[in-house]
């Protein structure tokens, strides 16, 4: 990145960003280096003292797929979610509250911020069902598969959101859902931050990856699709282009832009600054999907 240049045309984007509410989802897969998840959360922490309200949700899948293996366990996905049985559920819970979030929020207080952990279920913050059976082609034969302990948002209340930015915290959610049953349900982070970033109408999702953003061949930098409309996306979808964990970050962005939230952006974290280059410069550096 060029400093003078970007800091010549950063100016209208930080008049745009002063007291905006910006979903950040930061993926498991962005966070396996230590020293990327902490550059990452020092641009988080720099964004909200540029005046933006930053709002964390953050993945884990590569934490939780190591630890299930070291239970014995083999993790087990079905279009990008993982299939969730009670110990698989403790595990998750384990990891995502234990360990990634506390290790967010520690980072937050490092760069001179203040995080604060929550799950679905603190101050009512997502209310969830279980996710019911589905069919799917495994190894070919059509199978219904029961995701266990999944769960699909039923409704976000974002009055504790609301109170912890108006006194300068930066919410850090992990995704976890509670039932009206009280059971604890596991969500896909991308599905949870998209349904968070809806109800709390906010200017940007923006996910954090560890590609560089949606491609026709992942393994080919170059194939970089830097625009994409909801008709694309559901076509590439079709066509087996997005596929295992893209397909739950493409179908909530699609559901944000048709929430009438103006983009959803996709980048990858561990190119240095990727946040505020993408935010603050005018040429983004990955997928900007928008509803047209
Ligand atoms: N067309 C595509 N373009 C880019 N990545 C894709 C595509 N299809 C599938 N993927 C996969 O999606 C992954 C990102 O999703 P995911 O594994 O859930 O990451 P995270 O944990 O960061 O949310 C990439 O590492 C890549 O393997
Ligand atoms: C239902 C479901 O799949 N939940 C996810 C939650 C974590 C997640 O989404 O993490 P990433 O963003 O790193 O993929 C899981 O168990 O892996």
């Amino acid at each position: 990145m060029d400093v003078s240049e970007s800091f010549g045309e950063m100016l209208p984007w930080l008049k745009k960003y002063q007291e905006a509410v910006i979903v950040i989802k930061v993926g498991g897969h962005a966070m396996v280096d230590p020293a990327a998840r902490s550059s990452m959360i020092k641009d988080i922490v720099t964004l909200k003292y540029l005046g933006a309200r930053p709002v964390i949700v953050h993945g884990g899948g590569p934490e939780i797929d190591a630890m299930m293996k070291r239970m014995g366990k083999t993790p087990k996905f079905v279009s990008g979610l993982r299939v969730t049985d009670e110990e698989t559920l403790e595990i998750v819970r384990m990891v995502l509250v234990g360990n990634v979030s506390a290790d967010i929020c520690s980072l937050i207080s490092k760069h001179g911020g203040n995080g604060v952990g929550m799950v679905g279920s603190d101050g009512d913050l997502i209310v969830a069902r279980r996710k019911a059976p589905e069919k799917a082609v495994i190894d070919g034969k059509e199978t219904e598969v029961d995701f266990g302990w999944v769960g699909e948002t039923v409704r976000i209340n974002p009055k504790i959101l609301n109170i912890l930015m108006e006194n300068e915290y930066i919410p850090v959610i992990s995704p976890i859902g509670y039932d009206a049953e009280g059971n604890c349900l596991n969500l896909n982070a991308d599905t949870a931050a998209g349904d968070i970033a809806a109800a709390i109408n906010a200017r940007s999702l923006v996910s954090l990856t560890d590609v560089d953003g949606v491609m026709m061949d992942p393994s080919k930098k170059e194939t970089l699709l830097s625009q994409l409309n909801i008709a694309q996306c559901y076509d590439l979808i079709e066509k087996g282009v997005i596929s295992k964990g893209m397909i739950p970050k493409i179908l909530s962005s699609i559901s944000v832009v048709k929430s009438g939230i103006q983009s959803v952006h996709i980048i990858n974290g561990n190119i240095p600054h990727a946040l505020l280059q993408e935010l603050l410069t005018d040429k983004g550096i990955g997928t900007c999907i928008t509803k047209e």
